[in-house]
């Protein structure tokens, strides 16, 4: 959709009083708060579609290419980004630039957007708010369904974990591949949306691209990469950083392995609920960074039977050190491909038995 920054764009219908809001021609209604961020909040929104505009083919899902991901009940998320300052502005603008690049099914994609100027009545200085408008899923992200599942003590099958898994890994390839490869740089549980499908694996959806970079940096000096180590504890959540963007040498090529390395923990995660370092921060003089870089993973007592040790190696695998040994995305699509062969022939195994 366009990308204009007008703003005429996204603003308030004050004439109808409802606290509607228009993202370029389309109006739409806020149902309720679904999440909050650092700077921003996601509402639940409904299409509010005219008799006019509908006569004449009107609403938005009609204008996109690929109306198969929406709701089909004209509900969308909508991401409200406050924006304080010049840097902020940057940032979202670079954020709809990344989350347009990519088309794919594990991807959330952005339907449209806005950014409108706004007048502070009291300093009267202008200040500036985003309007990302996305599909809506409603189960919520990875993250909530691990807690919900950890305080009813159930886990995922080892099917649906490799299941889940590998569309995390598709989305990645996705942005892996290609002349000049991108990092998605805070692959975690809070990022991934999960949707229940009867008789089927959840659906997985990676978002959030607000930290998405081209993925392959040259350091060269001291000072490069203390810039590196300082941008990643902006972008990067902390128990999910690979251990290069904690103590980056100042000769170093980082490239997109960093996701690798953030994949295991959260392969580890869509098992046991949290990071495998996360230990470290309740231990008393405990230190996550030390955790980290050293790859010291605890395992906790699982569910029971408790998960193959298979499923153990492929993690320990991708948290290596060194990202220069650390595997590809397409290693790890191999070898999560080669595991759900495995482990369904066993489960079909099991079922023919019983
Ligand atoms: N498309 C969506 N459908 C349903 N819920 C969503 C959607 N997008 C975001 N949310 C909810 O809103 C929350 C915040 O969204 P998001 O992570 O994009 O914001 P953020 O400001 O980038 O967050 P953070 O500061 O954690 O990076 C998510 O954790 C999720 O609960």
């Amino acid at each position: 959709m366009g990308c204009s920054f007008s703003g005429l764009n996204a603003l308030y219908d004050a004439v109808n009083g409802g606290g509607d809001i228009w993202i370029n021609e389309n109006r739409f209604r806020i149902v309720r708060q679904l999440g909050e961020g650092g700077f921003a909040f996601v509402f639940l929104v409904k299409e509010i579609i005219s008799d006019s505009s509908s006569a004449s083919g009107g609403g938005l899902a009609k204008k996109l290419k690929d109306p198969s991901r929406l709701s089909g009940d004209g509900t969308y998320a909508l991401k409200k980004v406050l924006i304080q300052s010049s840097e902020q502005l940057e940032l979202v603008r670079e954020e709809i630039r990344v989350s347009s690049r990519f088309s794919h099914p594990n991807l959330l994609p952005l339907l449209d957007h806005a950014i409108i100027s706004v007048k502070s009545s009291t300093e009267g200085s202008v200040k500036h708010e985003a309007y990302l408008l996305f599909p809506v899923h409603l189960d919520g992200t990875l993250l909530d369904n691990s807690q919900a599942m950890k305080a009813k003590k159930e886990f995922f099958s080892t099917l649906d974990v490799l299941e889940i898994f590998c569309q995390l890994c598709a989305g990645l390839k996705h942005m892996h591949s290609g002349e000049s490869p991108y990092a998605h740089n805070d692959v975690k549980p809070g990022n991934v949306l999960v949707t229940h499908r009867k008789g089927k694996s959840p659906l997985a959806i990676l978002m959030d691209f607000g930290s998405a970079r081209p993925a392959r940096r040259e350091i060269r000096s001291r000072s490069e990469a203390l810039q590196l180590q300082e941008w990643a504890s902006e972008h990067c959540s902390a128990p999910f950083r690979a251990p290069e963007l904690w103590d980056c040498p100042s000769h170093a090529d980082i490239d997109e392995r960093t996701d690798i390395w953030s994949l295991g923990c959260t392969l580890y995660a869509i098992m046991y609920g949290m990071s495998p370092f996360e230990y470290a921060l309740g231990e008393s003089g405990g230190s996550l960074q030390l955790a980290i870089v050293n790859a010291q993973i605890k395992w906790p007592a699982g569910p029971n039977p408790p998960y193959p040790d298979a499923l153990h190696q492929f993690i320990k695998w991708m948290l290596q050190p060194q990202a220069a040994v650390r595997p590809r995305i397409d290693d790890i699509i191999l070898h999560v491909d080669k595991l759900i062969a495995k482990f369904s022939t066993e489960t079909n195994r099991a079922r023919d038995r019983r």
